[in-house]
Parts: C-alpha cells; structure tokens; sequence
C-alpha cells in the first residue's frame, strides 16, 4: 500500500547536512559556468564561420538586426534558461520551423527548344514589302480579291505565315505537315493568314465534308471569323458554316448536314467556325456529324480557348478526332488520310507555358513570333508586343474623381470613337449615365455589355463603327479580336489586373497601322502594381485638379440623376444586373428546349 500513498504536504522532509547542501551548490554553480564557456565557444566559431563564407553565400539578415550583436550579460537570471546547443554541425539537416532563411538564387526557365527559336517576324506595319501580286504561290483569285478590298501589300505576319502553310499543304504526299503557333500583336491581320491558304487548301476537293474546324472563345469573334471566312469564299464552291449558339440548336444541325438512307451523314459544310460549347454539344448530340475528314484545326486567340474548360471540349475533340480516325484499315492509300489534322494556334498574348501547349499535343510544332528571345522576355517586359503605333499613358487621380476625370480628359482632347472599359456590367451602366448627364448632346455615349443580347448590342457595335456614338462604355467582353474600325482611342476607367488583359483592351485601337491612343486611369494604390505589369516606362497624362473643382455643381447634378435613373430602374425591375440574369436564364432554357427537343 505504501506505493499508493502521496506525500501532499511533505510534513517528513529528509533531513540536509550543511556539507551536503554546500555540495550540491558547487555542482550546480560549475555546470553553470561549463555553460556558459560552451555558450561563448559556440559564438566564437561562428563568427568565424561567418568571417570564411563567400559575401553571396551569407545569410542576408536585416542591418539594424545584424549590427546590434548580442552581450551576454552577468546579471543572474529569473527566467528559465535554455539548455546549451548541443555542439554538432547542424547544416546538413532541415530544422523544421526554423526562422533562419537562405536566399535562393531564381532557377531559369527552360523552354522546349521551339519556343525559344522562333521564326521572327517584323512588327512594322509602315513599311511593308510583300505585294500581293508577287505571291505567286496563292491563287489569282483571292489576289483579285484581296486587291478589291483594298489589300495590295501583305502584313509581316501573313508574309510569313500565307507562303508557310501553303508549302506545307503541298508537301503532305511526303511528309505530315508541322503544326504552327503565331504570337503577333493585335491588328496585325493574324485572321488572313489562316484564311487565305485554309480556303486555297480545300479549294481543291470535290465532295462536301468539314475539313477546316475554327474555334474561338466568344459568338462575336466567331461570326466576325466567319465574315472573313465568306468573304474569300464568294468564287469558291466551298461552304461556310457558324454554330455558336446564337442560333436554337436544332436549326444548327440542320445547317450542318442530314443523313441520307443511301449515302449516311451528308455534310453541308467545308469550313465549320464555332464556340467550344456548342461545339461539344454537336459531336453529343448531332446524329452523323462527324470530323473524320479533319485537316486544319484552327485556334484563334488559342491562349483564351485552351484556359476554357467549357463542356471539356478539349477532351471530347480529340476523342472524336483519334477515334474516327483510328477505324479506318492502315494500308498504303489510308496511311496518307489517317494523319491528324494540322494544328494552328494564333493570338497576340499565346501562352508560352509549355504545360498548356501540351494539352494539345501539336506535331513538331513552330512558332513564328515578334517577341524574339522567349526565354528572357518576360525578365526584359517583352513577354508581348504591341503596336508600333499605339501611345500609351497613364493618368493618376483619387478614387472618387475618376468619373470627371475621364469626363476632362475625353473633353480636353476632343476625343471620339473612344472605347472605354470596366471591369463589371454595374459600372459600365452607371458610368454611362452619368457621361450622359455631364456631356448632355454634346457627345454621344453608350454602353454594350454581356447583359445586352443579339440583336442590339450589334446594332450599338455597328453605330459606334459608323461614327454615329462617340464613347462606348463597356466591360471585357469586347476586349479581345473585335475588330472596330477608326477606333482613335482605349481608355481603361478600371485599370487591368493582368498584362494579358491590358493588351487586349488597348489592340482595339492602332489597328492595321492606323496610330491610336491608349490611357489607364490609376489610383494612387495601382501605381505600383500597374507598372509592374507593365514592366516598362509610360508617360503620365496631368488633369488639372482646379479644372475638376469647377465641375462640382454639374458633377452633383448628373450624381443625382444617377441616383434617380438607377432607383427607377430598379423598381421596375430594369437594372443592369437583374437585366444580366434574366438574359443567362433566358440562354439556358434555349438550350434545354433544344436538347428536350431532340
Ligand atoms: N494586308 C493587309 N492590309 C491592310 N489591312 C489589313 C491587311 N490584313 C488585315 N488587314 C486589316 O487589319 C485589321 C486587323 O486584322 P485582324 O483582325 O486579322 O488582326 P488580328 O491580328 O487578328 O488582331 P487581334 O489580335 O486583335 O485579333 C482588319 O481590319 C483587317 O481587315
């Protein structure tokens, strides 16, 4: 039992001698100063572990930090103190939530070796050389046609490209034909250069199946593509189709082919220009429809549709593609019909991540680009090219006078044809009502946004390209491939989060060699940020603040407007936004009344 008994108040303390107590003191007192020599060894080697290191290999520690070196001190102790560190060399091993931290010298990005060799192609669209009569390679017909409108010199990206692709066709008896990425700046008419030698390539057959598939990211770009693609197509047999989604589904399979009891799927088209989704949504769904006869596979703004993962149209492509493909039996005569189709990739802001490009498993793949050395131009800020002839600037103005600063600066500079972008549909709105208050008749303002559907907003677009609105207000949705015509200048009231969407914005205007101005209105807590996405010097445009001071009364009064146009809207159930949903809603029972329709 005496194990279990607890001694709480210690009332039979053991008797201490004096000598004992005397003893144990000793002990103590030298394990202290054994300590403390250990404690001052230690320091001193490292110190001189210090003093032998290479100036780059050192730590790097705050100054202050380092300067005030640490004295110990004599005073005895209250606290309890740490055991000594116990002397081993403890650089071999990670100490885990150690607080010490080395530099690491930034490991070089090393890209597959055709991307870092390009084909270099000039960005000057001043002087160009290649006349479209010398091309000989391409037929007289689309020269006459490019001739009557008004094209008589090529672009250096369609110089390059045209001659390429064309070759490259011609020798598919010998040898596959290597896919090819373009990375050219915005307006630098990287659009004929895929449509030109596609229309020559398929000029040549004589039965109607889909050989030349163009995806793009949104409905706009795809009809803007399909435009160019009819265009070139007037003295051909070769037929142009557009699924997008614009359109209920069942009328798109109908432009797309029947079966026949005779022949099977029977195509209606040669070139077929479409969105991801709606893609999918035909290899699914489309009774026949079939790829099996695929040569080009076109991506334009590649970098956008391979970061959508819409319906998994990449997968569901390539599936189709190999699967198709694959049933023929490989002899001699299907070898040469059995290879994939050729692959081509163009935008003004492509990915040079390897990773992405993978995805897409192109064949032997070449890259012509304006940016020459890929591997350091993200370090030099030339990670993209824009126009020679673009201005950009920049103005800096507080948060809340943004709205009369852009109204200044469109004012001072007489500004028209003047594309203004946000960053939401909200803001678009407001921004245009309260233009509209302070301009009155003077200029015309309007907004487009993905809130307004069909019919009307291409009616805004059309009018803003006939000169008859002046500032067109809107959000992101038109920031990429929209060609607009005379666009004099880009202002982005929100200012860009990411480089690609800066270069974007600002390539609708100084198009096709035409100048144009483009300016970002940045508040104080953007500056930095702002130039360091942009990774290179802009001048500064100043808004006189004693000019603004003068606006108060009209600023309050277009303010209260504002308030009122948004209230009433909003009771009527009008209001951006509401507007935005009720327009997604209406989208999506489009689409299943047309599968429940099938
Ligand atoms: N050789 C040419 N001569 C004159 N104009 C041309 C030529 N080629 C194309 N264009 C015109 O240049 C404009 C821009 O062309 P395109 O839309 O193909 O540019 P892009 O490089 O695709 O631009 P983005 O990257 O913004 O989509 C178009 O209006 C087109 O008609």
């Amino acid at each position: 039992m005496e194990l279990f008994v607890i001694n709480r108040h210690g009332e039979e303390k053991p008797e201490i001698t004096k000598e004992e107590e005397k003893e144990k003191l000793d002990k103590i007192l030298k394990r202290v100063e054994r300590k403390k020599q250990q404690r001052i060894r230690q320091r001193e080697r490292e110190k001189e572990k210090r003093r032998t290191l290479k100036p780059e290999e050192k730590p790097q520690t705050d100054p202050q930090i380092d300067s005030q070196e640490y004295e110990p001190t004599e005073e005895p102790r209250t606290k309890v103190q740490k055991p000594a560190e116990p002397n081993v060399d403890l650089s071999s091993f990670t100490i885990l939530g150690a607080t010490t931290s080395t530099k690491k010298t930034k490991a070089n990005r090393v890209l597959p070796q055709w991307l870092t060799n390009p084909a270099v192609i000039s960005s000057d669209l001043q002087t160009l050389t290649a006349k479209v009569s010398k091309m000989k390679q391409l037929d007289k017909s689309i020269r006459n046609q490019l001739k009557s409108n008004g094209i008589k010199y090529f672009f250096p990206v369609q110089a390059e490209v045209i001659p390429y692709l064309l070759q490259s066709q011609k020798e598919t008896d010998i040898m596959f034909p290597r896919d090819i990425c373009v990375s050219a700046p915005t307006g630098s008419g990287k659009t004929l250069a895929f449509v030109l030698p596609v229309i020559q390539a398929l000029k040549k057959h004589t039965t109607r199946k889909i050989r030349a598939l163009v995806l793009l990211p949104t409905q706009d770009l795809a009809e803007q593509v399909f435009k160019s693609f009819k265009q070139y197509t007037q003295d051909t047999a070769l037929e142009v189709g557009l699924i997008t989604g614009k359109h209920l589904f069942t009328i798109e399979q109908k432009q797309l082919g029947y079966v026949s009891p005779s022949f099977g799927y029977v195509s209606k088209i040669d070139v077929l220009v479409c969105t991801a989704g709606r893609l999918v949504g035909h290899l699914k769904s489309t009774e026949g429809f079939t790829l099996s006869s695929l040569e080009f596979l076109i991506i334009d703004e590649a970098d956008r549709v391979l970061e959508t993962v819409q319906d998994d149209w990449l997968y569901h492509l390539e599936k189709h593609i190999s699967r198709v493909q694959n049933r023929k039996v490989l002899n001699l005569c299907t070898l040469q019909k059995q290879r994939s189709p050729q692959k081509l990739l163009f935008s003004a802001t492509l990915t040079q991540d390897p990773e992405k490009i993978e995805k897409l498993s192109l064949f032997q793949p070449k890259l012509f680009s304006c940016v020459v050395d890929s591997n350091h131009a993200e370090d030099s800020g030339g990670k993209y090219t824009t126009p020679h002839e673009l201005t950009e600037k920049y103005v800096l103005c507080s948060k809340d006078l943004k709205p009369l600063v852009l109204y200044t600066f469109i004012k001072r500079e007489g500004l028209t044809k003047t594309i203004v972008f946000t960053h939401s549909v909200e803001t678009t709105h407001r921004l245009k009502i309260l233009l509209q208050g302070l301009f009155k008749s003077k200029l015309k303002v309007e907004e487009v946004s993905s809130s307004l559907r069909g019919k009307s907003r291409d009616g805004l677009i059309a009018s803003f390209t006939k000169g008859e609105i002046d500032v067109l207000i809107c959000t992101d949705f038109l920031a990429r491939g929209i060609d607009l015509a005379g666009v004099r200048c880009v202002v982005s009231y929100s200012a860009p989060k990411y480089l690609k969407t800066y270069i974007h914005r600002v390539g609708r205007t100084a198009r096709a060699g035409e100048s144009g101005l483009a300016v970002t209105l940045v508040h104080n807590e953007q500056l930095t940020a702002f130039k360091t996405l942009l990774k290179k010097e802009i001048d500064e445009v100043k808004v006189d603040e004693e000019e603004l001071e003068t606006l108060g009364k009209k600023y309050k009064k277009a303010l209260s407007k504002l308030k009122e146009t948004v209230g009433k809207e909003e009771k009527e159930g009008r209001n951006s936004v509401i507007l935005k949903k009720k327009a997604v809603k209406k989208r999506k029972t489009k689409v299943n009344q047309a599968k429940s329709a099938e």
